[in-house]
């Protein structure tokens, strides 16, 4: 999925910085620039040209996140200031900084900024992009009641069931092993969201993947509307001038079919045994009681469908990176089998068993370190002014807490750039990347537990029957590159770059485990 949390909105490629400016420019920068702040103090930074501020100082073509964190050291500040066309931007360049601000101050620190493209095509509406208000609280209380506490584990049965089809897929066409994760993380969404087990070439998957393919659209600094917002009032029938409004309109449609449908499909099916168990029928129910019939089932609708938009490609682009560490570091895997061996003998593994698996556990946290999904994770924004460190920070700005600064501190990780689980074992663990990596304070994603459940049962399957290695030509016995393990791009979720991988199976007992299913 080109996720929900993508460019604009959530997160900074290069072109979402850009995209953000320009999106708002138009009805934004006068108000932005004839505005003083309290005390002059902001927190240092480039110093910048008028009204298009530091829009030249930001490298459209290497790492953002490692500037930012040598504006840090340049200006010896955690807390670096830059702004474009008005808007200011604040990165927060260490761990302390980000929680100061976007966790104990969570109340003034937990809103999202817009963009014209997502307001009309109604993304708004979805969780993951909806600002602070009433109606965004309720859609998190509702997601948080069931993927987390005591609640979680009951949709454990769905996780297990996908899992254990796996290695029957892999094993019948192991080239296509990374759609066959996607596979897994999209089916256990449907499942436990609507009680739907997605078909292949299925509608309703076939719909989101092509609304997460418009939001990038959406979100891009060329999308006419975000530029000059005015164009959504002209008619879609005036030549060249009213296309951008017909384009926003497919688009909405597209939103309203991929929240109608498979809330529909699970009205029309509600006695199935599955819908009963599924976080939709439960919504509705937790919804009806806390806002009213109609307001109900509308949050329950949205609030359903941010599950896969938000939670598919992040787990799957996850679960791609953890193959690429593997395949990359051999001794690892080795060290994880071995473990699974003892811990599960001659059958695959289940969620019970992750206490004992802590080797794999180590495995996940140190792929979402050493591959970020997005060095910026989902910016917030400020709704009131404040003052942090003595810095004036203006009701308004754009909060970019720099991960990629924090996982990649050899303060806080000697040796960064290894890839190395051990780190986050023993007596004195490294900090836990799931401190960052999943978001901060009240913005934090609501969907942590469930994917690092199954992002740990997906990679314990897949390694217990199978060794992945690299991908060696038959012909002349030639490896095939595998790429750098840190490519650059500021995506979010950002898409490992893809590598050419061996599935083999490790042994004998390992087929028996395949042909058993
Ligand atoms: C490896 C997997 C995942 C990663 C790394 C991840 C990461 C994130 C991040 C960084 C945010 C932004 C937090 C912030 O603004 O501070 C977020 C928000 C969110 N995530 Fe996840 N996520 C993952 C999986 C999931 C799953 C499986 C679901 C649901 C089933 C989910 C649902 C959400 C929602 C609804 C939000 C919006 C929260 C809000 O704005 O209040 N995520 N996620």
């Amino acid at each position: 999925m080109a996720s929900a949390l993508t460019s604009v909105v959530s997160t900074m490629d290069s072109n979402a910085i850009v995209a953000s400016a320009l999106a708002i420019v138009a009805s934004y920068t006068l108000y932005r620039i004839s505005r003083k702040p309290k005390n002059s103090s902001l927190p240092p930074g480039p110093k910048g040209w008028p009204v298009i501020g530091n829009l030249l100082d930001v490298p459209l073509d290497v790492d953002f996140w490692k500037t930012f964190r040598s504006w840090g050291q340049q200006f010896d500040s955690e807390v670096i200031h830059m702004s474009i066309f008005g808007i200011n931007f604040i990165i927060l360049n260490s761990m302390q900084a980000t929680k100061d601000l976007l966790e104990k101050r969570g109340k003034i620190y937990s809103a999202r900024m817009s963009l014209p493209m997502f307001d009309i095509a109604e993304y708004t509406k979805l969780v993951a992009f909806e600002t602070n208000t009433k109606r965004w609280a309720a859609g998190r209380r509702l997601i948080m009641s069931f993927l987390t506490g005591k609640e979680l584990p009951k949709l454990y049965p769905v996780i297990e069931d996908e899992c254990a089809k796996l290695p029957l897929k892999v094993y019948r066409e192991p080239g296509k092993v990374g759609d066959w994760l996607e596979e897994t993380v999209v089916s256990v969404i449907m499942r436990t969201t609507y009680g739907y087990t997605p078909t292949p070439n299925d509608r309703f998957t076939h719909i989101t993947f092509k609304l997460l393919d418009e939001m990038l659209v959406a979100a891009r600094p060329t999308s006419p509307i975000n530029i000059f917002p005015f164009l959504r009032f002209v008619p879609s029938w005036v030549p060249y001038l009213g296309s951008p409004s017909l384009q926003a309109s497919a688009f909405k449609e597209t939103m309203t079919k991929v929240v109608k449908e498979p809330y529909e499909w699970h009205l029309e099916h509600k006695d199935d045994e599955e819908v009963k168990g599924s976080l939709c029928a439960k919504f509705t129910e937790m919804a009806q009681g806390e806002e009213g019939k109609e307001i109900g089932r509308e949050l329950a609708e949205w609030t359903a469908a941010v599950q896969f938009i938000a939670g598919a490609d992040t787990t799957t682009f996850t679960l791609h990176a953890a193959l690429k560490a593997l395949l990359l570091n051999p001794d690892v895997q080795k060290k994880a089998q071995a473990q699974l061996d003892s811990v599960c003998g001659h059958r695959l593994p289940t969620m019970d068993d992750r206490p004992k698996l802590d080797y794999l556990d180590a495995i996940l946290k140190e792929t979402s370190r050493w591959h970020l999904l997005g060095p910026f994770g989902a910016p917030h924004m400020v709704d009131s002014d404040d003052e942090y460190n003595g810095h004036f920070i203006p009701k308004g700005s754009i909060i970019l807490p720099n991960m990629g600064a924090i996982a990649s501190d050899a303060t806080i990780y000697p040796d960064p750039e290894a890839f190395k689980p051990e780190r986050h074992l023993g007596e004195a663990p490294e900090l836990d990347s799931g401190a960052y990596n999943f978001g901060f304070g009240r913005r934090v994603c609501p969907g942590k537990a469930l994917a690092q459940a199954e992002m740990f049962l997906t990679i314990a399957t897949l390694i217990k029957v199978f060794d992945v290695r690299p991908w060696t030509s038959e012909k002349d016995g030639v490896k095939a590159e595998i790429g750098e393990d840190r490519p650059p791009g500021m995506d979010m979720p950002r898409r490992p770059t893809p590598y050419a991988v061996a599935i083999k199976l490790r042994n004998e007992a390992s087929l028996e485990l395949v042909q058993g299913l």
